[in-house]
């Protein structure tokens, strides 16, 4: 059996407080985009994950969809399968790549094997494997809070913008990301400020993560400056980074892109939820 795990970004990410557990309570859109890793999963005489494609750091043996497998296994009586993944989804971009992948295995094994779980069983198996892996179950544009896994739907709709996304060739570790991040326990009403119009996110709408990374790599800040010059009405970068994207009315032409970034044009105008 054959699925598509999505991408997301993050519009406007706010870090409250760091908890007493380590994680840090947050207040951020996720919203899907469409860029895709692909994967399939086929009975086997025994366990093996092979990926293809973008080339994933770490110990193969580690990888999401094995630990989602394995997860899955203590509650299941699954048989030994194989995992394909063919990775396009940038890494360590703050798109959720990992966590996209996981949670749409958890899917996939779900309707493979008839297990029968509902949202909220395949959510609370998902907020075991990533802070923002639950999101993927449902999949759908939410306000998240909590450590990113508690979920509101917002009515927010960009079918209408062309949505660019680039990505510099800097890898960013989320855990690092976080432990250079300065919270504000106030936050900065995300709900009420995405209420505005998109003209005018650019002074309302903030990812805290910003600051800390331009400070270590300012040609992401520029990255993110040359789309506003390029005509992007909002632009931001997406989670813990690398990536950054905007919004744009019309289908933008950048010049004077550091040629080692990969840009991604998204047609996410017939994202159905
Ligand atoms: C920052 C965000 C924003 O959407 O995404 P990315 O930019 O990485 O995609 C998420 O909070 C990332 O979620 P996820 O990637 O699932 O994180 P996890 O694997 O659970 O945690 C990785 C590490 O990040 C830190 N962490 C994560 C989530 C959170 N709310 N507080 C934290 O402090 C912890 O140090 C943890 O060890
Ligand atoms: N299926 C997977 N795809 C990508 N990364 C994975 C996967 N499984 C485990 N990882 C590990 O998770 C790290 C973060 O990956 P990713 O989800 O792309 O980052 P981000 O948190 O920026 O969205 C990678 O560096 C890799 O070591």
């Amino acid at each position: 059996m054959i699925t598509f795990a999505n991408a997301k970004i993050n519009i406007g990410l706010q870090v409250l407080q760091r908890r007493d557990d380590g994680y840090h309570d947050l207040e951020t859109v996720f919203y899907p985009v469409k860029i895709y890793d692909v994967l399939e999963v086929v009975e086997a005489k025994s366990v093996r994950f092979i990926s293809s494609g973008l080339l994933i750091p770490g110990d193969c043996q580690d990888n999401l969809c094995l630990k989602a497998y394995r997860l899955l296994k203590t509650a299941y009586d699954l048989p030994p399968v194989e995992i394909y993944l063919h990775k396009t989804i940038p890494i360590g971009a703050g798109l959720g790549g990992g966590s996209a992948d996981a949670a749409f295995l958890l899917k996939l094994l779900n309707t493979m094997f008839a297990l029968g779980m509902g949202e909220a069983e395949l959510m609370n198996f998902a907020r075991r494997l990533g802070s923002d892996c639950a999101f993927f179950i449902r999949n759908t544009p939410v306000l998240a809070t909590g450590i990113g896994d508690v979920f509101q739907s917002v009515q927010l709709d960009l079918s209408s913008y062309h949505i660019v996304l680039v990505k510099p060739d800097v890898h960013i570790s989320t855990a690092t990301a976080y432990g250079t991040v300065m919270p504000n326990p106030t936050g900065r009403q995300l709900a009420s400020a995405l209420s505005l119009p998109i003209a005018e996110w650019h002074h309302a709408v903030f990812n805290d993560f910003e600051a800390g990374v331009f400070a270590r790599h300012p040609g992401i800040g520029a990255l993110k400056d040359l789309l506003y010059r390029s005509g992007a009405v909002y632009a931001a970068m997406s989670g813990s980074g690398s990536s950054v994207y905007g919004l744009f009315e019309d289908k933008p032409v950048l010049s004077g892109l550091n040629p080692a970034y990969e840009v991604f044009y998204i047609d996410n105008s017939d994202l159905q939820w």
